[in-house]
């Protein structure tokens, strides 16, 4: 029997991403020396000052950015393109106007050719799931943000991804709607327990969410820290108001602080 055990779910391999400006010639280092694992159904969040390559970490994870040197394995293959096992939350919801709720969220599994009675009742699930049973026939105009959001959400699970990619999916929400979301993404997550990568600015917002924050550096993107959170699960909202979860979030503006320092822009 295979020791699955053992292999991580993502595994990234002495990764280096490095741009090249076209008109000037000049090459940004993205990312130097990216070394790290994921196992199957953790959460993981990365935090980190601005310009620090946290979107080009997870545009190399969806197969969009090429490695300058190293790699990135998922379930033990090397990730050469984007592919069927991966999906992404954008920061904006990118809904099809002229479509409801339900042909949005089977827009994907339409994408890739897999429509069929099964996909429809895995969107009808999952649109229960994310809290929009009864709004399948609505239009994105006739949503809030944080319901927009939801249904991004739900076509992204549709798709059943091995892994799923965040890349800071509350930040246009209001704040009271994004500790709901988060609130509501921790539930999501525990009834599936996909393995997730979120990216975000909020350290409180990392904290709630992650079974370990990474922490980037920038000038060149680095792992500065791999941060477990020993909080019990399932969490609400309320975990934010303890010492311990408050201990974390200092922690990790402490480290953050540093990088900017480094930076100067601190
Ligand atoms: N297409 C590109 N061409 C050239 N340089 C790029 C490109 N995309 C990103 N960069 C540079 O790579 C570095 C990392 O950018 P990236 O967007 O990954 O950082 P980030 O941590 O996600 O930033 P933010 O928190 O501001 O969203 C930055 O210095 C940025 O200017």
């Amino acid at each position: 029997m295979k020791d699955t055990q053992s292999i991580p779910k993502l595994q990234s391999q002495f990764l280096d991403v490095t741009y090249m400006n076209h008109k000037t010639g000049q090459e940004v280092t993205a990312l130097k020396n990216i070394n790290l694992a994921i196992q199957e159904g953790e959460f993981i969040c990365i935090v980190g000052p601005s310009g620090c390559g946290k979107t080009t970490f997870l545009n190399t994870v969806i197969g969009f950015i090429e490695p300058s040197n190293g790699s990135i394995l998922l379930d033990n293959k090397k990730i050469v393109g984007p592919g069927k096992d991966r999906s992404m939350v954008f920061q904006s919801p990118s809904l099809l106007p002229w479509r409801n709720v339900m042909d949005n969220v089977l827009y994907g599994v339409e994408l890739q050719k897999r429509l069929s009675p099964d996909t429809r009742e895995l969107a009808k699930t999952y649109i229960e799931m994310v809290g929009l049973k009864g709004f399948e026939s609505h239009y994105p105009h006739e949503l809030s943000g944080g319901m927009q959001q939801r249904v991004n959400l739900a076509r992204a699970l549709t798709v059943e991804p091995s892994l799923l990619l965040l890349d800071e999916p509350f930040s246009a929400l209001d704040a009271q709607t994004r500790e709901f979301m988060q609130q509501e993404l921790v539930r999501i997550w525990s009834e599936t327990k996909k393995t997730s990568i979120f990216i975000t600015h909020q350290i409180d917002e990392a904290v709630f969410l992650a079974d370990r924050v990474f922490v980037f550096g920038a000038r060149p993107g680095h792992l500065v820290e791999d941060i477990s959170i020993d909080l019990v699960r399932p969490r609400e909202l309320k975990i934010k108001r303890e010492p311990h979860f408050l201990q974390y979030v200092d922690r990790i503006w402490q480290l953050i602080e540093n990088e900017s320092a480094k930076q100067g822009f601190a």
